[in-house]
């Protein structure tokens, strides 16, 4: 079975363009795990524009399911993360002004630096995941760094099977298998959606766990509205 953890970012994106606490973070964090995810996965930045340092401890005492933090290593992000002990923490080697998460681990050059911020992080009992392209070298080097598990980036593929693609999966197939053998666990994300999830599944074998937030978040707006608006309407009968 293939968790779904849901990524709340956006969430505090929202909130953070009017001040004030709508829509209220931790609130939406209780109620998609009521609604049946099964892990709620947030990524602070440098800059805190979306979700917040302190909004990653507030979500502690609620997260029940899988607490998934995502984020580079740097030496604020790794305190944080020593000290509230989330299930799993993802690392991921973004530049301080990335708009969004655009490349994986260079395992292999960053070796040394991957083995000792593990090696932290697994003295507190907490799983970690390298968030790695799909590179059959990167996934060899990921073995060699300690981590539990890797997190495939799947934006090229999504991308690809946006434009009709099906063979964009093959690599991420062959590093699934790869790192099914040397006994690394499997997880996914980035810009995976409705449209592509199911197509994504199939074809990866051992995946346990996908993190999704832009697109889950903007479906859930367009499924939402008509709903809504029909909820204005009848106030204003
Ligand atoms: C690692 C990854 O792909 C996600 O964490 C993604 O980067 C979400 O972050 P943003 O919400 O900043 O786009
Ligand atoms: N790790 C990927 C993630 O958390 C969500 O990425 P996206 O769905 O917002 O692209």
């Amino acid at each position: 079975m293939t968790k779904l953890s849901v990524n709340i970012n956006k969430i505090a994106t929202l909130r953070n363009s009017r001040g004030g606490d709508i829509p209220n973070v931790v609130q939406f964090a209780k109620d998609v795990q009521r609604f049946g995810a099964e892990g709620v996965t947030i990524h602070p930045r440098p800059d805190e524009r979306h979700i917040r340092y302190q909004d990653a401890y507030d979500l502690k005492p609620v997260v029940y399911t899988e607490y998934n933090i995502e984020g580079n290593p740097i030496p604020k992000f790794m305190d944080m993360v020593l000290e509230l002990q989330p299930t799993q923490v993802t690392l991921v080697p973004d530049a301080v002004d990335a708009i969004t998460s655009n490349s994986g681990w260079d395992t292999i050059k960053n070796k040394d630096f991957l083995v000792d911020v593990i090696n932290q992080f697994k003295d507190k009992g907490i799983r970690t995941s390298i968030f790695v392209d799909p590179d059959l070298k990167q996934i060899e080097g990921a073995k060699a760094t300690g981590t539990d598990r890797i997190e495939l980036y799947t934006e090229a593929f999504a991308h690809q099977y946006s434009l009709g693609n099906q063979k964009a999966i093959e690599p991420y197939t062959k590093c699934a298998e790869l790192a099914n053998s040397l006994g690394l666990g499997v997880n996914a994300g980035h810009d995976l959606s409705l449209d592509n999830i199911q197509f994504f599944k199939q074809h990866i074998p051992g995946l346990l766990e996908v993190s999704i937030g832009h697109a889950l978040i903007a479906e859930s707006l367009y499924l939402g509205i008509e709903n809504v608006v029909n909820m204005y309407k009848n106030k204003l009968k």
